[in-house]
């Protein structure tokens, strides 16, 4: 706080404040605190953590502006996303929403243009070269949608998943080898499609080959795994398959997962469901598990709207279609919450009802 009135206070040897400088006071509603109380706010604004301290995936205003044809596309527009360790979640959006460049950016293939963005304590825009590969081939996997793209097809799928620990060079002795095979075998095993081992991708399913693939993710033993579209090219009983093997890391091993999908039943099946429209996270679903009085659980989900780090927030369109909002909305602040109205004196809105 910058003290105007606390300096004020301090001159007049008074333990009382107003609370916006000298002179306003009034105008604010002639909010007096004491001192002690600006003091004890103070504190606790300095022991809150900084936004996304504690989260495992932190991003704060990033913008990425394509440049093609002399044309500017701004994929993400300011885009706010924290992730905390051992989630398991979804990334939803219409087509050309930002979904893809904000894992490619959190993949560390691709550098936003502006803001921040962190994972494990790696600074995404800051890295150099060195930092970026380790970051890569440590720190998060990823699974493409096109089964093709994930693996090699002239190696089986063990050889697959050892490959990236090959890659991260951890010893070329005969008991790292031998440590890298039992890895291969385990994760192949715990994804059930241990009976794969020694296939190539071309004697594979897709639903297998994307099994396989979260292996070779996860074979490095990564923070994160991210995954766009996973089950993009699979009927929706092999996609359940997959994304049972994203659960299965997730819980079994506490891998974060992010998932880009468009498909509903990996989305209602998270804990968290983050939808971006226009390269920004507009609203969130967040599901939780509830008990009734019979012992019965069922699982309820809740929406909210995302309110920026700026403070912004967007309306659902569906809302604001109904009530025939199209420019602005009247704000009334209430003691716990906030009242939203389409502006009827300009003739947006709905007409009221007369019954
Ligand atoms: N390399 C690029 N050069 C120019 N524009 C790009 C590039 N990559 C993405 N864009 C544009 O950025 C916007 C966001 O694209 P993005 O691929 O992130 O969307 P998306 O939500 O993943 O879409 P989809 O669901 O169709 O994959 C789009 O308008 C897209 O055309």
């Amino acid at each position: 706080m910058s003290g105007e009135g606390g300096e004020d206070a301090v001159r007049q040897g008074t333990d009382e404040v107003t609370g916006g400088g000298s002179g306003d006071a009034g105008a604010r509603g002639g909010a007096v605190r004491s001192l002690a109380e600006l003091e004890r706010q103070v504190a606790e604004r300095r022991q809150r953590p900084a936004y996304g301290e504690d989260a495992l995936i932190s991003c704060d205003r990033l913008v990425r502006i394509f440049t093609a044809d002399g044309v500017e596309v701004q994929a993400l527009q300011g885009l706010d996303l924290l992730v905390n360790k051992g989630e398991l979640m979804a990334l939803v959006g219409a087509s050309g929403s930002g979904k893809s460049t904000l894992l490619n950016i959190l993949a560390g293939l691709d550098v936003p243009t502006a803001g921040a963005a962190s994972v494990g304590g790696y600074d995404l825009l800051s890295m150099d070269a060195a930092s970026r590969l380790r970051y890569r081939r440590e720190v998060v996997g990823f699974v493409w949608q096109q089964t093709a793209r994930n693996l090699l097809p002239y190696l089986t799928a063990a050889q697959n998943v050892v490959l990236p620990m090959q890659l991260a060079g951890r010893g070329g002795s005969f008991r790292a080898k031998r440590q890298r095979a039992a890895r291969a075998t385990e994760l192949l095993d715990m994804l059930g499609v241990g009976y794969c081992h020694d296939r190539h991708p071309g004697q594979m399913s897709g639903g297998e080959q994307q099994r396989a693939a979260i292996a070779v993710a996860l074979a490095n033993n990564p923070s994160v795994v991210l995954a766009d579209e996973p089950t993009g090219e699979l009927d929706s009983a092999t996609g359940e398959q997959v994304f049972a093997s994203f659960r299965t890391a997730n819980e079994e091993l506490g891998t974060t997962v992010v998932v880009v999908t468009h498909d509903h039943a990996v989305a209602d099946a998270v804990r968290r469901t983050v939808a971006i429209r226009d390269g920004r996270t507009a609203s969130e679903v967040v599901r939780h598990t509830e008990v009734d009085e019979h012992g019965q659980e069922s699982v309820v989900a809740r929406e909210y709207a995302t309110v920026d780090r700026a403070g912004r927030l967007q309306l659902p369109r569906d809302y604001t279609d109904t009530l025939e909002i199209r420019s602005r909305v009247l704000l009334e602040l209430e003691t716990d919450h906030i009242g939203v109205w389409p502006d009827r004196r300009s003739g947006e809105g709905k007409a009221e009802r007369q019954d």
